[in-house]
């Protein structure tokens, strides 16, 4: 079973559904909206009915239905709306977390846990601290919405499949973030090789502020892509795939960073995290990565000791 807590809200039923089309496991939504989550479940298991997918969605208001998932996938918590930044989020989305996590130790102690809400790389922190997991099985999501947007912004230039880009946005989900042309690759060479400098400008921006964007436009924040790319790091897990996926990870002293979470590169497998590869950066990658970093840290260092 696959729980998703927030199951209710924009992204956990989404993510159900891409979980339920990409037949992966059963799915369990959790959420505090009385009702919302059974309706939800209904409505996703006449698709599977539809499409003649044999896996079932149940809804819940009680945590304890999470109990022998094999996956928790949060997606609890406020999101932002136009004018604010993700990091306006923190303290409420605190709360949250701290509260599921209370949850997930009591009904899914040996569960891998996928955090998504806002802040993505601060609420995998405090997910961490208050699970106290092994930090393997604490995965935080976000660069597998931002690398393959620098990718679908790539490949509008390039006119190219965006499946034909390895693209490599590191450090944080969030204004700071770090997109990194030069390890970013098409046909084994650098993007930055096949692109004007003013187009790369160009498409880091847009990469950027892709999420701000989208609220501008349509009023409410992304669904559809978060959701498309937490189903595949719960397939990469389920299946044992060894996948390389940039995730949000507790770094320990990788990239020379410690006590820390920020978005790099990992083996994703039975075991949730299974390592982390560390990209040889040049000084001046080096230093976009320290920049990116310290926001992070500046964002946990801004946390009440209670949730650190
Ligand atoms: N990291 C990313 O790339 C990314 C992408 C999209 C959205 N987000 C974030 O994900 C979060 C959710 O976004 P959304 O659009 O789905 O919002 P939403 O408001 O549609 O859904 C949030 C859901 O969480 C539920 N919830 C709140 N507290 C809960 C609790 N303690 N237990 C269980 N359920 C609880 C709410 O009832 C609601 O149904 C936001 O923080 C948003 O910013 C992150
Ligand atoms: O922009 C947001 O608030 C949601 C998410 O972080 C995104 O990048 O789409």
């Amino acid at each position: 079973m696959i729980t998703v807590v927030g199951g209710a809200g924009r992204v956990g039923v989404t993510t159900g559904a891409m979980v339920l089309l990409r037949d992966l496991d059963d799915v369990m939504l959790i959420d505090i909206k009385p009702n919302a989550p059974q309706g939800e479940a209904l409505d996703l298991n006449h698709m599977a009915a539809v499409l003649g997918i044999s896996r079932r969605a149940y809804g819940s208001n009680d945590y304890k239905d999470m109990s022998g998932s094999d996956i928790v996938i949060v997606t609890a918590g406020f999101p932002r709306k136009a004018g604010q930044t993700r990091e306006d989020l923190l303290r409420v989305n605190a709360d949250v977390m701290k509260q599921i996590a209370e949850q997930i130790k009591e009904y899914a102690p040996n569960s891998k846990v996928l955090v998504l809400t806002n802040p993505s790389d601060a609420m995998t922190y405090v997910m961490y601290k208050k699970l106290g997991f092994p930090r393997e099985r604490v995965i935080g999501f976000s660069g597998l919405l931002d690398s393959p947007r620098l990718a679908y912004y790539a490949s509008v230039k390039l006119n190219i499949s965006p499946a034909s880009i390895q693209p490599v946005v590191l450090g944080m989900h969030g204004e700071h973030m770090f997109p990194a042309p030069r390890l970013s690759s098409v046909g084994g060479a650098p993007l930055s090789s096949l692109l004007s400098q003013k187009d790369i400008d160009e498409i880091v921006k847009q990469t950027v502020e892709a999420g701000a964007e989208i609220i501008k436009l349509r009023g409410y924040s992304s669904n559809w892509a978060p959701a498309a790319g937490l189903a595949l790091m719960a397939e990469a897990i389920k299946k044992d795939q060894r996948k390389v996926y940039i995730v949000s990870a507790y770094l320990n002293g990788e990239y020379g960073y410690k006590d820390v979470i920020a978005e790099v590169p990992a083996v994703l497998g039975r075991n949730g995290i299974e390592k982390i590869l560390e990209l040889p950066l040049t000084d001046e990658e080096r230093k976009g990565l320290d920049a990116s970093v310290n926001a992070v840290r500046d964002l946990l260092n801004a946390l009440p000791p209670e949730y650190r």
